[in-house]
């Protein structure tokens, strides 16, 4: 019997055991981690994960909350099935993956999300405040940004949304590697990690 690819009840699966598609996203396995942290999961959490790319954020809140559910909405079709055989690869099989565009898919998921993480789409502010819309209260909303654009228009996006308790992290990573005859330590791109609230003022 082969034993599982991961077979721990922490977070923090290494890049290189999920399936890859050329040019495709994944979110780095650190950033995953703090990503995952600040969605602060609950036993029974609906997550919208938006933008799902390779699926790591899936299949690492699947195992991890095995109660859950989360709906991985992914624009394409080729990547959308990527999603699916990483849930496969890993045995998640909480995971709905949906091919679809938000904002414009989201009013036809099922159900309203406890949680929702965004990694991609234009215009950024758009999708931010729909997902808003469908958020239950109490919900959190997790965001990434790769540049400073992105990072002021979210941050602009949740002050006007009126989410509380705001953070925003900067990842600050580097990792260990042999380049010819030494090791030096690369880094991993920053990412800037925004998470607010939906509570009643
Ligand atoms: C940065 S990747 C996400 C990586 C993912 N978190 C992971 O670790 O596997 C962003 C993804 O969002 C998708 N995307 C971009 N705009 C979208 C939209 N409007 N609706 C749905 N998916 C979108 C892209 O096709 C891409 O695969």
């Amino acid at each position: 019997m082969s034993s599982p690819l991961w077979n721990y009840t922490t977070p923090g699966i290494p890049d290189d055991l999920f399936e890859r598609l050329p040019g495709i996203p994944l979110s780095k396995r650190e950033v995953r981690l703090l990503i995952i942290s600040a969605l602060r999961l609950e036993s029974h959490s609906l997550l919208w994960d938006i933008g799902a790319g390779t699926g790591t954020i899936a299949v690492e809140t699947g195992l991890l909350s095995p109660h859950g559910k989360i709906v991985a909405v992914e624009r394409d079709e080729e990547v959308a099935n990527l999603i699916q055989r990483n849930c496969d690869r890993f045995g998640v099989e909480n995971v709905d993956v949906i091919e679809g565009s938000a904002p414009e898919c989201l009013q036809d998921l099922p159900g309203k999300p406890h949680r929702a993480c965004i990694e991609g789409g234009r215009p950024i502010k758009d999708i931010l405040k729909a997902v808003w819309h469908y958020l239950e209260p109490q919900g959190r909303i997790v965001a990434t940004a790769s540049n400073l654009e992105s990072l002021y228009t979210l941050s602009e996006g949740l002050a006007e949304l009126q989410a509380r308790n705001i953070e925003v992290v900067q990842s600050s990573i580097n990792r260990l590697e042999t380049r010819g005859t030494h090791q030096i330590f690369a880094a991993v791109n920053p990412m800037f990690i925004l998470s607010g609230e939906k509570l009643d003022s």
